[in-house]
């Protein structure tokens, strides 16, 4: 068997001529999306996803800023830019970029941002009413995900989903995502005991662990749909994912590539989020 390789990117691009519309039909209603990054300090890493994050909003049509601080900065002024930005009517979109310097509590930040404008999904508000199933701002990776599944046209209900990895921005929301949809959902974690086993008995298996080519063919039961969040870098700086994708393509049914699946996905769906959030500006 050789996996159907899901493009996050083709799927982005498809996605990208849709939200040009809406912002559009949105102009014409004298409503311009708005999105404002804030980016604390000089990780280069952040700046680079800043700059793409900025270009697609560009794109699209949406007004976009990006507002860059020193990495002295304290949690007070920035709660104090939170607050400003809260009050401010062109942005329909806060995004603050993590990670945070080590000063800054970041939850104490991401907790200030108004959960309508919180296109990143982060705010308790929003994971609380993620997990009562009546969702309003979701999680962009796992949110792409989602679309990707929808895209490839991929069975979720009465299928064993498992997720390995239990994070606040990925494990979580995806495990509940999925359940909305009517998966057996297991989540598996770093404690987990005999990993390969509860990974093998799943139909879709989403792998957002944070270790290189972790994920071999022995993880992986036949047939199955394989998403990699993953990425990482390997010994020459090469972007690799969690999955060890030349061998688990053998075995798969579905796998999403590193680069070019889950990553783009994050970024169009917070465009995405950002021109909902406007929308709900006319209601
Ligand atoms: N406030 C947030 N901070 C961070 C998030 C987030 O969703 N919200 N996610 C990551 C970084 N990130 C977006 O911010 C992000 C990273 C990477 C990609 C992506 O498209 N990756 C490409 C490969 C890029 C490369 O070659 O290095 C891919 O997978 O094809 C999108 C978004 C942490 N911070
Ligand atoms: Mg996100």
């Amino acid at each position: 068997m050789v996996a159907t390789i899901m493009s996050g990117k083709l799927l982005s691009d498809e996605l990208n001529e849709e939200m040009k519309l809406e912002v559009i039909k949105l102009k014409e209603k004298n409503v311009t999306p708005g999105l404002v990054v804030v980016l604390v300090g000089e990780d280069s890493a952040s700046q680079t996803y800043v700059r793409n994050k900025e270009k697609r909003a560009n794109t699209l049509g949406i007004h976009s800023v990006v507002e860059k601080y020193p990495e002295k900065m304290t949690e007070m002024e920035l709660l104090r830019v939170i607050d400003r930005l809260n009050k401010d009517d062109h942005f329909h979109g806060i995004l603050v970029q993590l990670p945070l310097p080590k000063h800054i509590d970041s939850t104490k930040i991401l907790n200030a941002i108004r959960p309508e404008k919180d296109v990143d999904g982060f705010h308790p508000i929003n994971m609380g009413k993620l997990v009562i199933g009546q969702p309003e701002r979701i999680p962009c990776t796992p949110y792409g995900i989602m679309k990707l599944l929808q895209r490839y046209e991929i069975d979720i209900e009465g299928k064993n989903a498992v997720v390995i990895g239990r994070s606040n921005i990925v494990g979580k929301p995806m495990a509940q995502l999925l359940l909305m949809k009517n998966a057996t959902v297991t989540i598996a974690h770093s404690k987990t005991k005999n990993l390969a086993a509860v990974a093998k008995e799943a139909d879709i298996l989403i792998v957002a662990i944070g270790r290189g080519h972790m994920i071999t063919k022995d993880f992986v039961k036949p047939g199955a749909v394989v998403i990699d969040v993953g990425m990482n870098r390997d010994e020459n700086g090469k972007l690799i994912g969690d999955v060890k994708s030349d061998e688990v393509q053998e075995v798969a049914g579905h796998l999403t590539p590193v680069p070019k699946g889950v990553g783009p996905m994050t970024i169009t769906m917070l465009m995405y989020q950002t021109i909902e959030s406007a929308k709900e500006l006319l209601n």
